[in-house]
């Protein structure tokens, strides 16, 4: 029986994401506000983990939740609140849903650049204290004025937009920003050094990261035109706070509005109270469309993940679609089993993996099978290796992974190749499927020979010469192992052979020692698949 899945979700969200676990059959507990030590305490019961940006998913709270846990989705942009690379090399996919709440976002920030260009928020409370100060309150147009996008990706581009309709020239600061698409967009594309001096108005659309952290520095905000209003709708730690309460103090920034800080929640802060600050407690998303759509997106997102193997918006691992992912499961099973055959003979020699794919696997997306080889290849070294960890794993063990498209098809309609670059020379194996299902391997170290790769094996090498079988028979016999299959091949006859024998007992290390013996042996390797 399988079990149920289940998930937590662990911020406050639209009641529409619980909804939609629930009709897909998964168990959903909603618990948000817990303290980080609480959710530690109750989140190794879920496979999958929803949140917004309150709710902090560290390396440890991911240790409490393994063996577990699977999918983290993040129901907005930011991913800053969870320790990505954590999840990575824990084998969690982290996905967020990156369009669903940008309009929503960039509004806000155009709502911030009105609110400093006319004081409102000041304005209203002087005059909801009865003070009636027409006088005070001196606003600035904003029409004709330059606006400087730092970061100009989704959110940036509609604010790019909107502030076109409010007749700003907009220059942007962004290093991955083509030319041909600033042209579309109507933005000058500029270096940082150059929009500092030059914007009478500046807002943040970067994520938080360790390029991004800082981005208005001390010195950055000194080159700035004096009289500058800066609004940050993207993540606290992009502005030197401390800094910029100087510029605000000493007027050569005329106003500041923060939606994000770099505490949260900023229930203190050293900024507050500063002339020209306006605040709002990181409310960008917040509109009943945006949370809808977040909510809706995540919950679909995460149930095609833990139910189909479906991956949409991930953020670490390559996307895999609902439709797709029944196409590319036998693929997966016919690669994982090709890297874990690789892996247990060629072991921790291996210093490049090239992962071919010909004819009818050709026309699929590779990504997924380069990552069922690579799980399946370390899966020998460690077990809590999958396919999303194993390419950050095999990074970090320097092997070299390249993955090669062929579309005319060889002997066989469709082909996996895996050769794996060792000490000792290259070492491929290849293998097909079947009627479209059945994994077989069909080439072993350019020996042809088929075998389905399943249960307990022995790979055997050994001299081609009569009588060799049936020793290899009787001294499995005599260890009370019952062979299921038999498959052979050879280079050419009397030469060198191969065999992979199905046994229904695993072999042990006295066996394998034992069948080295055999007159013409070269090597044994007991495999598991
Ligand atoms: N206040 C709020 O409630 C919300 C805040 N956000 C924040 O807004 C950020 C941006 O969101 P999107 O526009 O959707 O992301 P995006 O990924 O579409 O755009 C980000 C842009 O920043 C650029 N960038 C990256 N590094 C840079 C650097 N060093 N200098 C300049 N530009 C750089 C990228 O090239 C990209 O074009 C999110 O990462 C999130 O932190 C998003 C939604 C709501
Ligand atoms: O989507 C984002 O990046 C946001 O910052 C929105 O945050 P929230 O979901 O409102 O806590």
């Amino acid at each position: 029986m399988t079990e149920q899945v289940r998930v937590l979700i662990a911020d406050k969200m639209d009641p529409r994401a619980a909804a939609i676990f629930r009709e897909r059959g998964i168990q959903v507990d909603e618990k948000s506000g817990l303290s980080p030590e609480d959710l530690q305490a109750i989140v190794h019961d879920y496979d999958g983990i929803a949140v917004r940006s309150s709710a902090k998913i560290s390396a440890a709270i991911m240790d409490a939740a393994l063996p577990r846990l699977k999918v983290i989705g993040r129901a907005g942009i930011g991913v800053d609140t969870i320790d990505v690379p954590a999840a990575s090399a824990r084998g969690i996919v982290v996905m967020n849903t990156p369009f669903g709440n940008s309009i929503t976002t960039a509004e806000h920030a155009i709502a911030m650049l009105f609110a400093l260009a006319r004081e409102i928020p000041q304005a209203d409370q002087s005059t909801q204290a009865g003070k009636w100060e027409k006088n005070r309150f001196m606003g600035v147009e904003l029409a004709g004025k330059t606006l400087g996008l730092i970061g100009c990706g989704n959110i940036g581009s509609i604010v790019a937009d909107r502030a076109h309709g409010l007749k700003m020239k907009v220059v942007a600061y962004d290093p991955f920003l083509s030319p041909e698409r600033a042209v579309e967009l109507g933005v000058e594309k500029v270096e940082l050094d150059e929009l500092l001096p030059r914007a009478d108005f500046i807002t943040l659309h970067t994520p938080l990261t360790d390029q991004t952290r800082g981005i208005l520095s001390r010195e950055a905000l000194a080159k700035t035109k004096k009289g500058v209003r800066i609004v940050n709708c993207a993540r606290g730690g992009l502005i030197d706070e401390a800094a910029l309460k100087e510029g605000l103090e000493s007027g050569h920034i005329a106003g500041a509005a923060l939606d994000v800080f770099a505490q949260e929640p900023a229930k203190e802060n050293a900024l507050f109270g500063t002339p020209g600050l306006i605040c709002t407690p990181h409310l960008g998303a917040s509109t009943n469309e945006a949370q809808v759509n977040v909510a809706i997106q995540v919950a679909e997102q995460m149930s095609d993940f833990l139910l189909l193997g479906g991956i949409t918006n991930a953020v670490n691992v390559p996307s895999l679609s609902a439709e797709e992912a029944p196409r590319l499961k036998p693929y997966m099973a016919l690669a994982e089993k090709l890297g874990r055959l690789l892996g247990q003979i060629a072991g921790t020699e291996i210093r490049s993996i090239d992962i071919e794919v010909e004819g009818a696997a050709a026309e699929l997306n590779i990504k997924p099978i380069s990552g069922a080889v690579l799980a399946g290849i370390m899966r020998s070294w460690s077990d809590t290796v999958n396919m999303v960890n194993a390419p950050f794993l095999a990074k970090e063990r320097g092997i070299g992974v390249r993955e090669i498209r062929t579309e005319r098809e060889g002997d066989y309609h469709t082909l996996v190749a895996v050769t794996a670059g060792t000490d000792n020379g290259p070492r491929r194996v290849e293998g097909t499927l079947f009627g479209n299902s059945a994994a077989r391997l069909v080439k072993i170290f350019g020996i042809p020979v088929e075998a389905e790769l399943t249960g307990q094996m022995i790979y055997i090498v050994n001299n081609d010469q009569p009588g060799f079988i049936g020793a290899l028979g009787t001294e499995l016999g005599e260890n009370g192992l019952n062979i299921a299959t038999f498959n052979l091949g050879r280079r050419k006859e009397a030469g060198e052979a191969v065999a992979l024998v199905a046994v229904d007992d695993p072999i042990t290390r006295e066996v394998a020692a034992q069948l080295r013996e055999l007159p013409g042996v070269r090597e044994v390797v007991p495999l598991s698949f």
